[in-house]
Protein backbone atom coordinates (compact mmCIF):
# COMPACT_ATOMS: atom_id res chain seq x y z
CA UNK A 1 0.00 0.00 0.00
CA UNK A 2 1.44 2.83 -1.34
CA UNK A 3 2.61 5.48 2.06
CA UNK A 4 2.38 8.88 2.29
CA UNK A 5 4.76 11.68 4.52
CA UNK A 6 2.74 14.53 6.28
CA UNK A 7 4.76 17.24 4.80
CA UNK A 8 3.82 15.35 1.34
CA UNK A 9 -0.05 15.58 2.57
CA UNK A 10 0.41 19.14 3.69
CA UNK A 11 1.64 19.73 0.67
CA UNK A 12 -1.23 17.87 -1.40
CA UNK A 13 -3.37 19.66 1.02
CA UNK A 14 -2.43 22.99 -0.18
CA UNK A 15 -2.76 22.03 -3.91
CA UNK A 16 -6.59 21.11 -3.49
CA UNK A 17 -6.73 24.93 -2.49
CA UNK A 18 -4.96 26.15 -5.76
CA UNK A 19 -7.21 23.60 -7.79
CA UNK A 20 -10.11 25.40 -5.96
CA UNK A 21 -11.47 22.80 -3.07
CA UNK A 22 -11.79 24.79 -0.07
CA UNK A 23 -10.38 23.38 3.38
CA UNK A 24 -14.08 23.05 4.51
CA UNK A 25 -15.05 20.43 2.08
CA UNK A 26 -11.84 18.29 2.67
CA UNK A 27 -12.84 18.53 6.43
CA UNK A 28 -16.72 18.16 6.09
CA UNK A 29 -15.65 14.90 3.99
CA UNK A 30 -12.76 14.17 6.55
CA UNK A 31 -15.83 14.58 9.61
CA UNK A 32 -18.31 13.05 7.51
CA UNK A 33 -16.31 9.67 7.22
CA UNK A 34 -15.17 9.35 10.94
CA UNK A 35 -19.12 9.40 11.91
CA UNK A 36 -19.97 6.84 9.23
CA UNK A 37 -17.32 4.49 10.29
CA UNK A 38 -18.83 4.95 13.96
CA UNK A 39 -22.33 4.14 12.66
CA UNK A 40 -21.36 1.25 10.42
CA UNK A 41 -19.23 -0.02 13.70
CA UNK A 42 -22.29 -0.07 16.26
CA UNK A 43 -26.01 0.52 16.44
CA UNK A 44 -26.10 2.96 19.24
CA UNK A 45 -23.47 4.33 22.01
CA UNK A 46 -22.37 7.46 24.09
CA UNK A 47 -19.54 8.99 21.88
CA UNK A 48 -17.22 11.41 23.48
CA UNK A 49 -15.17 13.63 21.33
CA UNK A 50 -12.09 14.80 22.58
CA UNK A 51 -11.06 18.25 20.37
CA UNK A 52 -7.97 19.95 20.14
CA UNK A 53 -7.63 23.98 18.74
CA UNK A 54 -6.36 22.83 15.09
CA UNK A 55 -7.77 20.69 11.99
CA UNK A 56 -7.91 17.59 13.95
CA UNK A 57 -10.28 18.93 16.25
CA UNK A 58 -12.00 20.61 13.64
CA UNK A 59 -12.65 16.85 12.03
CA UNK A 60 -14.00 15.93 15.54
CA UNK A 61 -16.46 18.93 15.14
CA UNK A 62 -17.84 17.60 11.83
CA UNK A 63 -17.72 14.22 13.04
CA UNK A 64 -19.88 14.97 16.14
CA UNK A 65 -22.58 16.98 13.89
CA UNK A 66 -22.86 14.03 11.62
CA UNK A 67 -22.84 11.37 14.11
CA UNK A 68 -25.91 13.30 16.60
CA UNK A 69 -28.07 13.24 13.14
CA UNK A 70 -28.31 9.22 13.31
CA UNK A 71 -30.36 7.96 16.09
CA UNK A 72 -29.17 5.81 18.77
CA UNK A 73 -26.15 7.92 19.56
CA UNK A 74 -25.55 9.85 23.08
CA UNK A 75 -22.96 12.69 21.51
CA UNK A 76 -20.53 14.81 23.91
CA UNK A 77 -18.00 16.83 22.87
CA UNK A 78 -14.54 18.36 25.04
CA UNK A 79 -12.85 21.66 23.46
CA UNK A 80 -9.18 21.78 25.00
CA UNK A 81 -9.24 24.91 25.95
CA UNK A 82 -11.50 28.07 24.47
CA UNK A 83 -13.21 28.69 21.66
CA UNK A 84 -11.64 32.11 20.74
CA UNK A 85 -8.11 29.83 20.66
CA UNK A 86 -9.55 27.87 17.30
CA UNK A 87 -7.13 28.30 15.26
CA UNK A 88 -7.90 28.08 11.66
CA UNK A 89 -11.43 29.44 9.79
CA UNK A 90 -12.75 26.15 8.42
CA UNK A 91 -12.49 24.48 12.11
CA UNK A 92 -14.21 27.39 13.99
CA UNK A 93 -16.86 27.53 11.22
CA UNK A 94 -17.19 23.86 12.12
CA UNK A 95 -16.69 24.41 15.99
CA UNK A 96 -20.04 27.19 15.72
CA UNK A 97 -22.25 24.91 13.89
CA UNK A 98 -22.33 22.85 17.12
CA UNK A 99 -24.84 24.74 18.60
CA UNK A 100 -27.34 24.19 16.01
CA UNK A 101 -26.68 20.63 15.87
CA UNK A 102 -28.17 17.99 18.30
CA UNK A 103 -24.54 16.93 20.28
CA UNK A 104 -26.10 16.73 23.94
CA UNK A 105 -23.38 18.91 25.47
CA UNK A 106 -20.06 20.61 23.93
CA UNK A 107 -17.55 22.00 26.85
CA UNK A 108 -15.08 23.99 26.68
CA UNK A 109 -11.90 23.12 29.50
CA UNK A 110 -10.24 26.10 30.87
CA UNK A 111 -7.63 23.52 32.29
CA UNK A 112 -6.08 20.19 33.46
CA UNK A 113 -8.44 20.11 36.31
CA UNK A 114 -11.18 21.02 34.47
CA UNK A 115 -10.58 18.44 32.41
CA UNK A 116 -9.89 15.85 35.10
CA UNK A 117 -13.33 16.51 36.59
CA UNK A 118 -15.30 16.33 33.72
CA UNK A 119 -17.78 13.16 34.46
CA UNK A 120 -18.34 12.23 30.87
CA UNK A 121 -14.99 10.18 31.06
CA UNK A 122 -16.96 7.26 32.71
CA UNK A 123 -19.80 6.90 30.48
CA UNK A 124 -18.40 7.02 27.21
CA UNK A 125 -18.74 3.85 24.97
CA UNK A 126 -16.52 5.51 22.50
CA UNK A 127 -14.01 8.14 22.91
CA UNK A 128 -13.06 9.80 19.19
CA UNK A 129 -9.12 11.24 19.99
CA UNK A 130 -9.06 14.85 17.83
CA UNK A 131 -6.59 16.19 20.35
CA UNK A 132 -3.51 16.26 18.21
CA UNK A 133 -3.12 15.18 14.06
CA UNK A 134 -0.09 15.82 11.75
CA UNK A 135 0.29 19.79 12.65
CA UNK A 136 1.95 18.51 16.49
CA UNK A 137 5.45 20.39 16.95
CA UNK A 138 7.51 18.79 19.58
CA UNK A 139 6.47 16.36 22.22
CA UNK A 140 2.30 17.45 23.64
CA UNK A 141 2.13 20.16 26.41
CA UNK A 142 -0.89 20.97 28.56
CA UNK A 143 -3.56 20.34 28.27
CA UNK A 144 -3.25 18.12 25.76
CA UNK A 145 -0.95 16.05 27.68
CA UNK A 146 -3.70 15.37 30.17
CA UNK A 147 -6.44 14.62 27.70
CA UNK A 148 -4.22 11.82 26.37
CA UNK A 149 -3.65 10.26 29.75
CA UNK A 150 -7.54 10.85 30.21
CA UNK A 151 -8.41 8.80 26.53
CA UNK A 152 -6.17 5.75 27.73
CA UNK A 153 -6.99 5.54 31.42
CA UNK A 154 -11.02 5.48 29.78
CA UNK A 155 -12.59 2.29 29.69
CA UNK A 156 -13.98 3.04 26.35
CA UNK A 157 -13.08 2.25 22.48
CA UNK A 158 -11.21 4.35 20.99
CA UNK A 159 -10.70 5.77 17.94
CA UNK A 160 -8.18 8.36 16.75
CA UNK A 161 -8.57 11.18 13.70
CA UNK A 162 -5.84 10.95 11.10
CA UNK A 163 -3.53 9.62 13.56
CA UNK A 164 -3.27 9.17 17.56
CA UNK A 165 -2.23 11.95 19.35
CA UNK A 166 1.21 11.97 20.71
CA UNK A 167 2.25 9.97 17.75
CA UNK A 168 4.47 11.26 14.61
CA UNK A 169 3.20 10.06 11.68
CA UNK A 170 6.62 10.85 9.90
CA UNK A 171 8.61 9.27 11.79
CA UNK A 172 6.46 6.81 13.91
CA UNK A 173 8.41 7.89 17.05
CA UNK A 174 6.27 8.37 20.36
CA UNK A 175 6.89 9.74 23.74
CA UNK A 176 3.37 10.08 25.25
CA UNK A 177 0.63 9.20 22.59
CA UNK A 178 -3.12 7.63 22.45
CA UNK A 179 -3.05 4.23 22.26
CA UNK A 180 -6.71 3.78 19.51
CA UNK A 181 -8.24 0.28 18.93
CA UNK A 182 -8.97 2.11 15.73
CA UNK A 183 -7.18 4.83 13.42
CA UNK A 184 -9.20 6.72 10.58
CA UNK A 185 -6.49 8.01 9.14
CA UNK A 186 -6.74 10.34 5.65
CA UNK A 187 -6.86 9.71 1.43
CA UNK A 188 -3.51 7.78 1.82
CA UNK A 189 -1.41 5.98 4.66
CA UNK A 190 0.65 7.73 6.46
CA UNK A 191 4.66 6.64 6.27
CA UNK A 192 4.40 5.98 10.60
CA UNK A 193 1.44 4.88 10.63
CA UNK A 194 1.93 1.55 8.16
CA UNK A 195 5.48 0.30 10.99
CA UNK A 196 4.43 -2.83 12.77
CA UNK A 197 6.28 -1.15 15.52
CA UNK A 198 2.98 1.62 15.50
CA UNK A 199 0.68 -1.57 15.80
CA UNK A 200 0.20 -1.49 19.56
CA UNK A 201 -0.60 2.49 19.21
CA UNK A 202 -3.01 2.51 16.30
CA UNK A 203 -5.19 -0.93 16.62
CA UNK A 204 -6.27 -1.23 12.92
CA UNK A 205 -5.89 1.50 10.67
CA UNK A 206 -9.05 1.89 7.94
CA UNK A 207 -7.69 5.31 4.87
CA UNK A 208 -11.00 7.38 4.51
CA UNK A 209 -10.77 9.18 0.90
CA UNK A 210 -11.42 12.65 2.04
CA UNK A 211 -12.07 13.19 -2.02
CA UNK A 212 -8.34 15.03 -2.84
CA UNK A 213 -8.46 15.53 -6.61
CA UNK A 214 -6.41 13.20 -8.22
CA UNK A 215 -4.10 16.52 -9.66
CA UNK A 216 -3.17 18.01 -6.87
CA UNK A 217 -0.86 14.59 -6.09
CA UNK A 218 0.16 14.19 -9.57
CA UNK A 219 0.76 17.84 -10.82
CA UNK A 220 3.33 20.12 -9.11
CA UNK A 221 1.27 22.79 -7.12
CA UNK A 222 2.00 26.00 -4.63
CA UNK A 223 2.19 22.97 -2.00
CA UNK A 224 5.21 21.38 -3.01
CA UNK A 225 7.11 24.98 -3.76
CA UNK A 226 6.39 25.49 0.39
CA UNK A 227 8.15 22.00 0.52
CA UNK A 228 11.53 23.12 -0.78
CA UNK A 229 14.64 24.61 1.34
CA UNK A 230 14.74 28.18 1.18
CA UNK A 231 16.87 30.90 2.34
CA UNK A 232 17.95 31.15 6.28
CA UNK A 233 17.56 34.61 7.24
CA UNK A 234 20.87 33.96 8.50
CA UNK A 235 22.29 32.94 5.12
CA UNK A 236 25.72 34.62 4.46
CA UNK A 237 27.37 34.72 1.29
CA UNK A 238 27.16 31.12 -0.72
CA UNK A 239 24.77 29.94 1.43
CA UNK A 240 21.80 29.64 -0.87
CA UNK A 241 24.15 28.04 -3.92
CA UNK A 242 26.83 29.60 -6.02
CA UNK A 243 26.34 28.27 -9.57
CA UNK A 244 28.61 27.63 -13.01
CA UNK A 245 27.05 28.00 -15.98
CA UNK A 246 29.37 26.66 -18.62
CA UNK A 247 27.86 27.94 -22.01
CA UNK A 248 27.93 30.15 -24.96
CA UNK A 249 29.96 29.63 -28.38
CA UNK A 250 27.91 30.48 -31.24
CA UNK A 251 25.12 32.47 -28.72
CA UNK A 252 25.42 34.44 -26.32
CA UNK A 253 22.09 35.30 -25.35
CA UNK A 254 21.43 31.30 -23.79
CA UNK A 255 23.44 31.11 -21.03
CA UNK A 256 23.24 35.05 -20.13
CA UNK A 257 19.20 33.55 -20.22
CA UNK A 258 19.97 30.83 -18.02
CA UNK A 259 22.84 32.93 -15.47
CA UNK A 260 19.92 35.91 -14.77
CA UNK A 261 17.09 33.36 -14.51
CA UNK A 262 19.91 31.37 -11.59
CA UNK A 263 19.96 34.88 -9.69
CA UNK A 264 16.07 35.57 -9.79
CA UNK A 265 15.37 32.13 -8.06
CA UNK A 266 17.33 32.55 -5.79
CA UNK A 267 21.30 32.03 -6.24
CA UNK A 268 24.03 33.68 -4.51
CA UNK A 269 26.30 33.48 -6.83
CA UNK A 270 26.30 32.28 -10.83
CA UNK A 271 29.61 32.52 -12.29
CA UNK A 272 29.69 32.11 -16.32
CA UNK A 273 32.16 29.82 -18.29
CA UNK A 274 31.96 31.48 -22.00
CA UNK A 275 34.23 30.98 -24.99
CA UNK A 276 36.50 34.27 -24.89
CA UNK A 277 34.79 35.64 -28.34
CA UNK A 278 31.37 36.43 -26.23
CA UNK A 279 32.34 37.12 -23.31
CA UNK A 280 32.83 40.61 -23.49
CA UNK A 281 29.52 40.73 -25.10
CA UNK A 282 28.19 38.75 -21.93
CA UNK A 283 29.70 40.75 -19.43
CA UNK A 284 27.89 44.03 -21.35
CA UNK A 285 24.41 42.46 -20.62
CA UNK A 286 24.51 42.70 -16.68
CA UNK A 287 26.72 43.86 -13.84
CA UNK A 288 25.02 41.13 -12.20
CA UNK A 289 27.03 38.46 -14.01
CA UNK A 290 30.44 37.24 -13.49
CA UNK A 291 32.38 36.01 -16.80
CA UNK A 292 35.03 33.95 -15.66
CA UNK A 293 37.87 34.68 -18.37
CA UNK A 294 40.38 31.89 -19.28
CA UNK A 295 38.43 30.38 -21.99
CA UNK A 296 40.16 31.55 -25.26
CA UNK A 297 38.46 31.16 -29.06
CA UNK A 298 34.67 31.29 -30.00
CA UNK A 299 34.31 27.60 -28.82
CA UNK A 300 34.63 25.68 -25.53
CA UNK A 301 37.28 22.86 -26.21
CA UNK A 302 39.00 20.35 -24.26
CA UNK A 303 42.06 22.26 -23.96
CA UNK A 304 39.62 24.31 -21.32
CA UNK A 305 39.00 22.04 -19.05
CA UNK A 306 41.69 22.19 -16.70
CA UNK A 307 40.44 25.50 -15.80
CA UNK A 308 36.69 24.49 -16.05
CA UNK A 309 37.80 21.92 -13.14
CA UNK A 310 38.55 24.76 -11.12
CA UNK A 311 35.52 26.42 -11.46
CA UNK A 312 33.66 23.79 -10.49
CA UNK A 313 35.37 22.59 -7.83
CA UNK A 314 33.64 26.00 -6.18
CA UNK A 315 30.55 25.63 -7.46
CA UNK A 316 27.21 23.70 -5.92
CA UNK A 317 25.65 23.13 -9.03
CA UNK A 318 27.00 23.42 -13.06
CA UNK A 319 24.44 23.82 -15.65
CA UNK A 320 25.36 22.83 -18.93
CA UNK A 321 24.50 23.85 -22.51
CA UNK A 322 22.94 26.84 -23.16
CA UNK A 323 24.24 27.86 -26.67
CA UNK A 324 27.15 25.45 -26.62
CA UNK A 325 26.71 24.62 -30.12
CA UNK A 326 27.42 21.17 -31.87
CA UNK A 327 31.16 21.26 -32.68
CA UNK A 328 32.95 17.74 -32.15
CA UNK A 329 35.63 19.72 -30.13
CA UNK A 330 32.71 21.23 -28.16
CA UNK A 331 30.94 17.67 -27.34
CA UNK A 332 34.23 15.65 -26.18
CA UNK A 333 35.10 18.66 -23.79
CA UNK A 334 30.98 18.38 -22.48
CA UNK A 335 32.21 14.18 -22.24
CA UNK A 336 35.29 15.19 -19.84
CA UNK A 337 33.50 18.22 -18.15
CA UNK A 338 30.64 15.92 -16.66
CA UNK A 339 31.89 13.52 -14.15
CA UNK A 340 33.60 16.03 -12.56
CA UNK A 341 30.60 17.90 -11.36
CA UNK A 342 28.70 16.47 -8.46
CA UNK A 343 25.22 18.61 -8.98
CA UNK A 344 24.78 19.50 -13.38
CA UNK A 345 21.64 20.41 -14.94
CA UNK A 346 22.09 19.25 -18.64
CA UNK A 347 20.69 21.04 -21.33
CA UNK A 348 20.33 22.16 -24.98
CA UNK A 349 23.80 21.21 -26.81
CA UNK A 350 24.88 19.62 -23.78
CA UNK A 351 22.40 16.60 -24.32
CA UNK A 352 23.21 16.16 -28.31
CA UNK A 353 25.09 12.78 -28.65
CA UNK A 354 25.43 12.45 -24.24
CA UNK A 355 27.31 9.70 -23.09
CA UNK A 356 24.50 7.15 -21.24
CA UNK A 357 24.28 6.00 -18.56
CA UNK A 358 26.14 9.18 -17.01
CA UNK A 359 28.60 8.74 -14.51
CA UNK A 360 27.74 7.33 -10.84
CA UNK A 361 30.07 10.05 -8.67
CA UNK A 362 27.35 12.76 -9.28
CA UNK A 363 23.71 14.02 -9.76
CA UNK A 364 22.18 15.25 -13.26
CA UNK A 365 19.15 16.91 -14.03
CA UNK A 366 18.47 16.37 -18.04
CA UNK A 367 15.90 19.20 -19.05
CA UNK A 368 15.07 17.68 -23.26
CA UNK A 369 11.90 19.23 -24.99
CA UNK A 370 10.58 16.43 -27.32
CA UNK A 371 13.12 16.21 -29.99
CA UNK A 372 15.82 15.83 -27.81
CA UNK A 373 14.51 13.26 -25.55
CA UNK A 374 13.26 11.36 -28.33
CA UNK A 375 16.91 11.87 -30.05
CA UNK A 376 18.62 10.70 -26.48
CA UNK A 377 16.35 7.45 -26.48
CA UNK A 378 17.37 6.74 -29.76
CA UNK A 379 13.89 6.47 -31.36
CA UNK A 380 11.01 8.00 -32.42
CA UNK A 381 7.59 6.43 -31.40
CA UNK A 382 5.56 6.04 -34.37
CA UNK A 383 2.58 7.74 -33.29
CA UNK A 384 2.41 10.36 -30.52
CA UNK A 385 2.17 8.70 -27.17
CA UNK A 386 -0.43 9.38 -25.02
CA UNK A 387 1.00 11.81 -21.63
CA UNK A 388 0.54 8.47 -19.55
CA UNK A 389 2.78 6.53 -22.38
CA UNK A 390 5.09 9.70 -22.31
CA UNK A 391 5.05 9.01 -18.65
CA UNK A 392 6.02 5.69 -18.31
CA UNK A 393 8.97 6.63 -21.25
CA UNK A 394 10.20 9.41 -18.97
CA UNK A 395 10.26 7.22 -15.44
CA UNK A 396 12.26 4.07 -17.91
CA UNK A 397 14.24 6.67 -19.21
CA UNK A 398 15.25 8.42 -16.24
CA UNK A 399 15.74 4.86 -14.04
CA UNK A 400 18.52 3.89 -17.07
CA UNK A 401 20.32 7.32 -17.60
CA UNK A 402 20.62 7.43 -13.60
CA UNK A 403 19.08 11.06 -13.73
CA UNK A 404 16.15 13.44 -13.16
CA UNK A 405 14.62 14.46 -16.44
CA UNK A 406 12.45 16.68 -17.36
CA UNK A 407 10.57 16.49 -20.74
CA UNK A 408 9.32 19.96 -21.50
CA UNK A 409 6.03 20.58 -23.12
CA UNK A 410 2.62 21.87 -22.67
CA UNK A 411 2.68 19.45 -19.58
CA UNK A 412 5.90 19.02 -18.14
CA UNK A 413 6.84 15.47 -17.38
CA UNK A 414 9.62 15.16 -14.83
CA UNK A 415 10.66 11.77 -13.08
CA UNK A 416 13.40 10.59 -10.80
CA UNK A 417 12.60 6.64 -12.25
CA UNK A 418 10.76 6.34 -9.00
CA UNK A 419 8.44 9.07 -8.77
CA UNK A 420 6.76 11.52 -11.67
CA UNK A 421 4.95 14.10 -11.87
CA UNK A 422 3.37 16.79 -14.20
CA UNK A 423 3.08 20.38 -14.37
CA UNK A 424 0.64 22.56 -16.41
CA UNK A 425 2.05 25.88 -15.56
CA UNK A 426 3.37 27.76 -18.71
CA UNK A 427 1.45 29.04 -21.92
CA UNK A 428 2.25 28.91 -25.98
CA UNK A 429 3.83 33.17 -25.26
CA UNK A 430 7.02 30.65 -24.23
CA UNK A 431 7.45 29.16 -27.50
CA UNK A 432 10.09 32.35 -27.77
CA UNK A 433 13.73 31.68 -27.82
CA UNK A 434 15.26 31.81 -24.61
CA UNK A 435 12.65 30.09 -22.16
CA UNK A 436 14.20 26.74 -22.17
CA UNK A 437 17.96 28.52 -20.93
CA UNK A 438 15.20 29.92 -17.87
CA UNK A 439 14.28 27.06 -17.19
CA UNK A 440 17.48 25.95 -16.74
CA UNK A 441 18.65 28.31 -14.56
CA UNK A 442 15.73 28.43 -12.07
CA UNK A 443 16.53 24.54 -12.27
CA UNK A 444 19.98 24.81 -11.19
CA UNK A 445 19.31 27.73 -8.53
CA UNK A 446 17.14 25.36 -6.67
CA UNK A 447 19.38 22.70 -7.03
CA UNK A 448 21.79 23.79 -4.53
CA UNK A 449 19.59 23.55 -2.27
CA UNK A 450 16.89 20.93 -2.92
CA UNK A 451 16.66 17.37 -4.16
CA UNK A 452 17.09 16.78 -7.82
CA UNK A 453 13.21 15.37 -8.32
CA UNK A 454 12.16 18.93 -6.37
CA UNK A 455 14.74 21.27 -7.91
CA UNK A 456 13.36 19.73 -11.64
CA UNK A 457 9.66 19.47 -10.47
CA UNK A 458 9.48 23.08 -8.37
CA UNK A 459 11.60 24.81 -11.05
CA UNK A 460 8.80 23.38 -13.95
CA UNK A 461 6.07 25.36 -11.67
CA UNK A 462 8.21 28.39 -11.09
CA UNK A 463 9.27 28.66 -14.75
CA UNK A 464 5.15 28.29 -16.11
CA UNK A 465 3.98 30.36 -13.75
CA UNK A 466 6.43 33.10 -14.24
CA UNK A 467 6.00 32.82 -18.16
CA UNK A 468 1.89 33.00 -16.84
CA UNK A 469 2.58 36.06 -15.62
CA UNK A 470 4.69 37.60 -18.41
CA UNK A 471 1.85 36.10 -21.10
CA UNK A 472 -0.93 38.63 -18.86
CA UNK A 473 1.27 41.41 -19.08
CA UNK A 474 2.55 41.02 -22.75
CA UNK A 475 0.66 38.29 -24.32
CA UNK A 476 2.75 36.52 -27.47
CA UNK A 477 4.72 39.51 -27.27
CA UNK A 478 6.31 38.24 -24.08
CA UNK A 479 10.48 37.34 -24.10
CA UNK A 480 12.55 35.46 -22.21
CA UNK A 481 13.37 38.28 -20.32
CA UNK A 482 10.30 38.93 -19.50
CA UNK A 483 9.68 35.24 -17.48
CA UNK A 484 12.96 36.09 -15.20
CA UNK A 485 11.70 39.24 -14.32
CA UNK A 486 8.69 37.40 -12.95
CA UNK A 487 10.34 34.15 -11.23
CA UNK A 488 10.76 36.40 -8.01
CA UNK A 489 7.09 36.90 -7.91
CA UNK A 490 6.00 33.77 -8.28
CA UNK A 491 8.45 32.59 -5.45
CA UNK A 492 7.25 35.12 -2.55
CA UNK A 493 3.46 34.65 -3.62
CA UNK A 494 1.41 32.87 -0.52
CA UNK A 495 -0.60 30.78 -2.49
N1 LIG B 1 -5.68 17.13 3.56
C1 LIG B 1 -5.42 17.18 4.84
O1 LIG B 1 -4.26 17.12 5.25
C2 LIG B 1 -6.53 17.32 5.80
C3 LIG B 1 -6.21 17.39 7.17
N2 LIG B 1 -7.20 17.42 8.08
C4 LIG B 1 -6.89 17.39 9.49
O2 LIG B 1 -6.00 18.41 9.82
C5 LIG B 1 -5.07 17.87 10.74
C6 LIG B 1 -3.88 18.78 10.81
O3 LIG B 1 -4.42 19.96 11.38
P1 LIG B 1 -3.46 21.11 11.93
O4 LIG B 1 -2.34 21.30 10.97
O5 LIG B 1 -4.33 22.26 12.28
O6 LIG B 1 -2.79 20.55 13.23
P2 LIG B 1 -3.37 19.62 14.38
O7 LIG B 1 -4.82 19.83 14.54
O8 LIG B 1 -2.87 18.27 14.10
O9 LIG B 1 -2.61 20.18 15.66
C7 LIG B 1 -2.35 21.53 15.71
C8 LIG B 1 -3.02 22.07 16.99
O10 LIG B 1 -2.40 21.45 18.11
C9 LIG B 1 -1.57 22.41 18.78
N3 LIG B 1 -0.29 21.75 19.01
C10 LIG B 1 0.69 21.52 18.11
N4 LIG B 1 1.71 20.85 18.71
C11 LIG B 1 1.35 20.66 20.00
C12 LIG B 1 1.97 20.05 21.11
N5 LIG B 1 3.18 19.48 21.00
N6 LIG B 1 1.32 20.04 22.31
C13 LIG B 1 0.11 20.62 22.42
N7 LIG B 1 -0.56 21.21 21.40
C14 LIG B 1 0.07 21.24 20.21
C15 LIG B 1 -1.45 23.59 17.86
O11 LIG B 1 -1.35 24.77 18.64
C16 LIG B 1 -2.77 23.52 17.12
O12 LIG B 1 -3.78 24.09 17.92
C17 LIG B 1 -4.82 16.49 10.21
O13 LIG B 1 -4.25 15.64 11.17
C18 LIG B 1 -6.24 16.06 9.85
O14 LIG B 1 -6.88 15.51 10.97
C19 LIG B 1 -8.58 17.35 7.70
O15 LIG B 1 -9.17 18.61 7.90
C20 LIG B 1 -8.84 16.87 6.33
C21 LIG B 1 -7.91 17.40 5.33
K1 LIG C 1 -5.66 12.41 16.59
Amino acid sequence: MEAITPSRMRAVDINCAYLGMSPLQLMENAGAGIAREISSQTRSATVLFVAGRGNNGGDAFVAARHLSLIPGFRVRLLLLGSASLIRTAEARTNFDLLRYSGVDDVKEIRDSADLRSYPGWKDADIIVDGVLGSGMKGLPREPESSAIDLINAADAFVISIDSPSGFDAGTGSVEKCVRADLTLTFHKMKAGLALPSSKALTGEVRVLGIGVCRDAEEFVGPGDLRNLTVRSNSAHKGNSGSILVIGGGPYSGAPAFAALAALRAGADLVTLAVPGSISGTIAGYSPDLIVAGGLHGDRLCPEHVPFIRRLISSSDVVIIGPGLGRDGATLEAIGQILPLCRKAVIDADALYQLPLPLPDGGEYILTPHGGEFFRLRGNRPGITPSLQEKKELVRSFSLDSHAVTVLKGSIDIISDGEETRFNRTGNAGMTVGGTGDVLAGVVGALFATNSAFDAASCGCFINGAAGDLAFGEKGYGLLASDVIQNIPYVMKQEW
